[in-house]
């Protein structure tokens, strides 16, 4: 058995995340580890953030992202200021600069403990999103779901966030789509060659709106925000909103979306710690620090 790794099972705003110290050492946290934590009812999470030593100078960690089903993923905007708090309260520092698969992302912790994290630029091509076919308008592509003549959903807005975003855009309440139904016919639509995670948000004045999200490789999650980011990107680029928005998530929680002049997208919330442990990252076997809260 491979030696054990501390953890911290931590929400941003009610996205279940699990932070894995990996640092120092030469293996990853395996598909069939995500797989048994998720299993479990005490570690089930949304994403794995797993921390390991800097491959790149000028950065302080690499940040591999594991969604629950064990799949790979880009950006994890709610993961992010899980990471940013647990080193935060490690080290005593506030800026931190990271690696991910998408490339190179700065975060800083407020003095109110807030944590904002700059999710880097949007990227609106068919083939940087990625879409299966060409669309040269990514503000409105064609897809719709439901009866033919009486589409559920359709037109959505596609973005990349580093991961693959499609916001479909209502005007009733969000709880009123059937989102565990549709979310993951659109997950895995043809269209979407990387598969894609499903928002449907509405928008309730310039600077606000409301979100649910399904999420690629995780489901329906209380909170997700790369798709906090997305949506307000795409709202901003259809007029729909302004560039700076507070989104309402499905746990309950805000989220701040702030698309800056110089391209930036900056994601700012809260984080929250629940409990420590330790696992095994090929196994996913774990037990509870003795001296953690229940
Ligand atoms: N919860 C995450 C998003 C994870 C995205 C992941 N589901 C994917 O792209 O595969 C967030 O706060 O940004």
């Amino acid at each position: 058995m491979a030696s054990t790794a501390p953890f911290a099972k931590m929400n941003g705003i009610g996205n279940e995340i699990i932070v894995a110290d990996m640092r120092g050492r030469a293996d990853k946290v395996t598909a069939a580890a995500a797989l048994a934590l998720n299993a479990d009812a005490a570690t089930r999470f949304d994403q794995i953030m797993a921390i390991h030593d800097a491959k790149t100078p000028g950065t302080a960690y690499y940040v591999d992202i594991l969604n629950s089903d064990g799949t790979g993923a880009q950006a994890c905007g709610n993961g992010m200021r899980c990471v940013v708090q647990a080193l935060a309260a490690e080290t005593g520092q506030k800026t931190f600069t990271f690696e991910t698969r998408a490339g190179i992302l700065n975060a800083r912790e407020h003095a109110d403990g807030t944590i904002s994290v700059d999710m880097g630029i949007p990227h609106f091509g068919w083939q940087e999103i990625p879409l299966a076919e060409e669309f040269r308008d990514t503000r409105m592509i064609e897809l719709q779901i439901g009866p033919i003549d009486a589409p559920v959903l359709h037109s959505p807005s596609a973005v990349s966030m580093g991961n693959p975003h499609a916001i479909f855009w209502v005007d009733r309440d969000v709880w009123s789509y059937e989102l565990e139904r549709f979310g993951p016919l659109l997950e895995n639509h043809p269209i979407f060659p990387e598969r894609a995670n499903i928002t449907i948000a509405q928008v309730t004045s310039p600077e606000s709106m409301i979100i649910r999200t399904w999420e690629r490789g995780a489901g329906l999650t209380k909170a997700c925000g790369s798709a906090a980011c997305a949506s307000v990107v795409a709202a901003a680029r259809t007029r729909r909103t302004g560039r700076s928005v507070s989104l309402l998530t499905p746990g309950g929680g805000t989220l701040h979306v702030e698309w800056r002049d110089d391209d930036h997208v900056i994601l700012t919330g809260a984080a929250e710690w629940e409990f420590s442990g330790s696992f095994d990252p090929s196994t996913g076997t774990w037990a509870r620090d003795t001296e953690s809260a229940a």
